[in-house]
């Protein structure tokens, strides 16, 4: 039974734990190095700042700091004693589990993890309670690990609202390189062709590239550390992928239209690949809120966003989350309201009675 937590790195990923912990009714006490993100993870009621005096050891505390950083980190917290059960949550396991034993931590109380939740957002204020609700969570210990230990960090991840999956480093690292660390690349490709893209073609940008590159929004400090800690395996997937850039681009050449049938066959893998990815993981968790969006045209002028916010607070709805997609240099944007599903008839009314444009 876990009790009480220390999540060390209060950051995205640290605060979405221990947001999730605490509405699980766990006691967590909170330590980063940043005092700001320690303040705002407290703020938005992460947990207690665990301070010089932390009392007796918690159930098991999760080191959420950058990859590099955990080996220290680990010492640092098995030193102090701060909990019977440590993890941490990197991107990458092997170099992080070899770099604990080197620095000489307790092995058999790490049980190296990896929530398989995040976004391309850093810092406290993007930390959500249910970001790992429904998602793997890989647990890979080392044979010196105890298995109380392990059942420890996996009931860690049941808490959080993940599946744990037990498997060994190496395994792990081959795993995220495929689903996650590839993918990441791939997509800072093509954003990085944006970059050099001219305006008038990116006024065009519709959902599809939204989507593509989403994760190229990550935090480039942050993914150089994980994807230099798993290079072989990462290397090995973007060579595949780049033999299969470049043969399409060489069909695509071919005088007319003669290798399409080439460039088919990789739409069809595709096809085929995205079919394999396992439904549970990506729908949604059935205890995360299910909002209705609702899309308001903006005037793309000062004071717009105040006046649809104060419309919709005078029809009594509250906004969930607010969403914007909008092209600079466009005279207007789309709003997209996220509200309870009950409260959006209401909504819809109320705002095109005062004169919104709503496309529901
Ligand atoms: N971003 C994601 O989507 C994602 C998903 C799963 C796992 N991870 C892993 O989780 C870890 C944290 O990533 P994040 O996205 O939360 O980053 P983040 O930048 O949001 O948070 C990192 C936090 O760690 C703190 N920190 C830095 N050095 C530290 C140290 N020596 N000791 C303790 N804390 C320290 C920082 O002050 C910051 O508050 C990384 O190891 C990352 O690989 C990230
Ligand atoms: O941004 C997201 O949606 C993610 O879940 C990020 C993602 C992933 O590739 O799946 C990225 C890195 C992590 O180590 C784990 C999760």
């Amino acid at each position: 039974m876990i009790d009480r937590a220390v999540v060390i790195g209060a950051g995205l990923i640290g605060t979405s734990v221990a947001l999730a912990l605490r509405g699980q009714g766990v006691r967590v006490l909170l330590d980063d190095p940043d005092p700001r993100n320690l303040r705002i993870a407290h703020d938005m009621g992460a947990g207690e700042e665990l301070g010089a005096d932390p009392g007796p050891p918690a159930d098991v505390a999760v080191i959420a700091a950058p990859p590099a950083a955990v080996p220290v980190a680990l010492l640092r917290a098995q030193r102090r004693n701060l909990a019977h059960v440590y993890t941490d949550a990197a991107s990458v396991k092997a170099r992080v589990a070899e770099g604990a034993a080197r620095a000489g931590c307790d092995m058999s109380s790490f049980v190296p993890g990896h929530p398989m939740g995040g976004r391309e957002k850093s810092g406290p204020g993007a930390a959500r309670s249910y970001l790992f609700e429904g998602r793997s969570w890989a647990v890979c210990p080392t044979p010196e690990a105890g298995t109380k230990a392990v059942a420890a960090v996996t009931e860690l991840a049941r808490l959080c609202g993940a599946d744990p999956v037990v498997m060994d480093a190496a395994a792990h690292d081959r795993a995220v390189a495929l689903v996650s660390h590839a993918p990441h690349l791939a997509s800072s490709a093509v954003a990085a062709r944006l970059a050099e893209g001219d305006a008038q073609a990116l006024r065009l940008a519709g959902q599809g590239v939204r989507d593509v590159t989403r994760i190229a929004g990550g935090d480039p400090a942050l993914w150089t550390e994980i994807l230099g800690g798993n290079p072989g395996p990462v290397a090995e997937v973007l060579e595949a992928m780049a033999a299969d850039l470049s043969s399409a681009a060489g069909r695509l050449r071919e005088e007319g239209g003669a290798g399409l049938e080439g460039v088919r066959a990789l739409l069809e893998r595709g096809v085929e690949g995205r079919g394999r990815i396992p439904g549970k993981h990506g729908e949604p968790s059935p205890t995360i809120p299910r909002y209705t969006e609702v899309p308001v045209v903006l005037p793309d002028e000062p004071g717009a966003l105040g006046r649809l916010f104060s419309a919709v607070g005078e029809a009594g709805v509250n906004i969930e989350d607010v969403r914007m997609d909008h092209s600079p240099g466009q005279p207007l944007g789309l709003a997209q309201l996220a509200v309870l599903p009950e409260a959006a008839e209401v909504l819809v009314g109320a705002l095109r009675e005062r004169g919104w444009s709503v496309h529901i």
